[in-house]
């Protein structure tokens, strides 16, 4: 469990997150969602430190991430996979190079132990026989999944997973969004994913916040978001044509 309070951040004079606090579950994808530039981002970046938040405390199961000492935050970093948006492959290196590289740089590990491991996520990924392609040589949903078997292949208690569907089509984003919400189940991890693809919310949202102008408005689930009674919710929600036919029925 990931627990975030009241984290605050300003960028000169310009505030970008007030004082949001919300809870990210063990085990299924936590979404934060939101229209674009209401500061989703930043906040991922203030929780797995890529950002000091001004204020607020983030706490990865107990362990005081922002103000505990240096081999807490060593050892919190180490439990991270991160998927970045667009993927952020090493263009240079083929596909088993990309996914060994947390191996390479954060374990002593063996080169055998390494492409079993390897090996393992790309199958988990559906990719057992890309080892040797280069990623210039994949899809879009193909480099997703890479970027996804090197997120997990260091065993993370959390993943992190910035606009997973970004430049995807809609039947391969959901591919990958199931993907996401299966392996957070299969390897207990707690998973969070910024997104502001209605798609994604109604068919993984378990858990969601909503993010609006820096402040969390909302929390609840793809169950609760349509009638939560939050204009800003409402509006984001139902921008989309098929969702305000769906509301009218
Ligand atoms: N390092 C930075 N310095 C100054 N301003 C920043 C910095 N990082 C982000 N911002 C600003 O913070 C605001 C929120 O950005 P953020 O990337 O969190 O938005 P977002 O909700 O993730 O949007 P999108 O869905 O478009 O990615 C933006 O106006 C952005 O310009």
């Amino acid at each position: 469990m990931i627990e975030v309070q009241h984290i605050s951040k300003s960028f000169g004079d310009r505030t970008i997150l007030k004082d949001v606090s919300g809870v990210f579950e063990k085990g299924k994808p936590n979404l934060i969602i939101g229209a674009s530039g209401t500061g989703k981002s930043v906040l991922l970046k203030c929780i797995v430190g890529l950002v000091k938040p001004d204020d607020g405390h983030i706490f990865y199961d107990k362990r005081n991430f922002s103000e505990g000492d240096r081999d807490t935050k060593i050892e919190i970093r180490r439990e991270i996979g991160m998927l970045f948006q667009g993927g952020a492959l090493f263009d240079s290196k083929n596909v088993e190079q990309n996914v060994r590289f947390p191996l390479d740089i954060l374990t002593p590990m063996s080169y055998e132990e390494k492409m079993d491991r390897v090996n393992f996520c790309l199958k988990r990924v559906g990719l057992e026989n890309a080892n040797k392609k280069m990623p210039s040589e994949l899809s879009g949903g193909m480099k997703k999944r890479v970027g996804i078997a090197r997120a997990i292949v260091n065993n993370p208690n959390y993943l992190f997973c910035d606009e997973p569907n970004s430049g995807l089509d809609p039947q391969t984003s959901i591919l990958i969004d199931e993907l996401i919400d299966d392996l957070s189940e299969e390897f207990k991890m707690t998973t969070i994913v910024v997104t502001h693809d209605m798609n994604s919310v109604m068919g993984i949202g378990e858990r969601i916040l909503f993010i609006y102008k820096g402040q969390k408005l909302w929390e609840g689930t793809k169950d609760t978001i349509t009638h939560s009674g939050v204009k800003e919710l409402d509006d984001f929600v139902f921008a989309n044509k098929v969702m305000r036919s769906l509301r009218t029925k």
